[in-house]
């Protein structure tokens, strides 16, 4: 699904990564840990560029939301699916959105925990509601893969956790960024450190202990 084999990620000239070696498998929750600055961003987008150039099935939720704030939460859930119709139909829905749409979003709304904000516009929003709109365009795309940075780092601790179960149960597959540990290992199967400009660790879950998470952030 996704390989890079002794790659090297750069902005520029600027290396961030080095020998990169990471694969990603149908089927698998991979999540990415490392300090601020690390290059989980990095890995995360090359890892989007390079799939969806093959996988036109596969959702994103970008670090910083990558949402229109002057349109309500409706239409940038909307967003998820534009590629699913045309120029007329997409131009008539933002004017005056179809019942089929309105019907087919709510019930994303409710799963992220946003009924009754459908029509509320995005830059009045909090950071935590702003951040549940992002995930629910990436619920509402739906599809084989989801590529997620920091998706619920806005949210409170036990509703990141039923988010993150919730993202889990829509995606077969997941390639995820976050700083909490904990949430971590409740979705990854597999769990990728990266330390000072490379891939430190890279197992299954449950071989990842608390040393190397300790070593992983260590100054
Ligand atoms: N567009 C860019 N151009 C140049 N350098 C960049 C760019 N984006 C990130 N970097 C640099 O690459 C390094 C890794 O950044 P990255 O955003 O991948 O880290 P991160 O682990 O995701 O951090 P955080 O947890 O704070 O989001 C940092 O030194 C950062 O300054």
């Amino acid at each position: 699904m996704l390989n890079f084999s002794g790659e090297a990620l750069s902005y520029g000239r600027t290396t961030v990564l080095s020998d990169v070696d990471f694969t990603l498998r149908p089927g698998e929750r991979v999540v990415l840990l490392g300090r601020s600055g690390a290059g989980k961003s990095t890995l995360l987008n090359a890892a989007y560029a390079r799939m969806a150039e093959s996988f036109p099935d596969i959702a994103l939720i970008p670090q910083e939301h990558g949402l229109v704030p002057q349109l309500s939460v409706f239409h940038n859930v909307y967003m998820g699916r534009l590629d699913a119709h045309g120029a007329a139909y997409n131009l008539a829905n933002l004017v005056w959105p179809f019942r089929a749409e309105r019907r087919a979003i709510a019930p994303v709304l409710e799963t992220v925990g946003l009924d009754g904000f459908a029509r509320a516009t995005v830059e009045t929003l909090s950071g935590g509601q702003k951040q549940r709109t992002a995930l629910a365009r990436a619920i509402h795309r739906g599809g084989r893969v989801l590529i997620g940075d920091e998706p619920v780092s806005a949210v409170d601790e036990r509703h990141a956790a039923a988010l993150i179960d919730e993202l889990g149960r829509r995606f077969g597959t997941i390639l995820l960024a976050l700083h909490d540990v904990a949430l971590a290992r409740r979705i990854a199967t597999r769990l990728v450190g990266i330390r000072a400009g490379r891939i430190f660790f890279d197992r299954p879950t449950a071989d990842v202990s608390d040393g190397d998470i300790h070593d992983l952030y260590r100054a």
